[in-house]
């Protein structure tokens, strides 16, 4: 019994190594069943409710001025607050693909093919250029970006 007490504090602590995409769809279907919140979890609403979520994700940055890598000088209350809203986001998008029929996981794996095609390390390694910037010189003299 302890252990089991251990391991669900473990978990609301958020010790999430290892999670899955997959672990929080099914977590998300869950809960949203449990309550019968099938009914309002609809493509439209978790769109918009995803996108309030960055609203909130937002507004810990805003007026900050460029924050440093790793929030130096940043509370751990103010890191739990980012970690409360980053999480939000993610389990939104992850309902909202999941309610869709879109598999996130392998969608974003292809998707990340299909970045490293159009952003040839050869051309863009240093450069934050938008990548018709130079797809001239990765696809032909015609410079279509057909292919990328
Ligand atoms: N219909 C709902 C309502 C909530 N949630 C879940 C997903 C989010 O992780 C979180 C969002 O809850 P709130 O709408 O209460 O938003 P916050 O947690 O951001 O609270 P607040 O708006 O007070 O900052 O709960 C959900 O799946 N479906």
């Amino acid at each position: 019994m302890k252990e089991k007490e251990d391991s669900s504090i473990a978990m609301a602590e958020g010790d999430g190594e290892g999670v899955t995409l997959g672990d929080l769809k099914k977590k998300m279907a869950d809960f949203a069943k449990e309550r019968d919140w099938d009914q309002f979890h609809s493509p439209r609403n978790l769109l918009l409710a995803l996108v309030g979520e960055v609203g909130e994700l937002s507004e810990i940055f805003q007026w900050r001025g460029e924050v440093p890598r790793g929030l130096p000088g940043w509370d751990e209350k103010e890191k739990e607050h980012l970690g409360e809203e980053l999480s939000d986001v993610l389990l939104y998008l992850v309902r909202l693909a999941d309610v869709c029929g879109v598999d996130l996981g392998g969608a974003a794996l292809r998707k990340m093919e299909i970045n490293a095609r159009k952003y040839p390390v050869q051309y863009c390694k240093g450069s934050s250029k938008k990548y018709i910037h130079y797809a001239s010189e990765n696809s032909g003299s015609n410079g279509s970006t057909d292919e990328l």
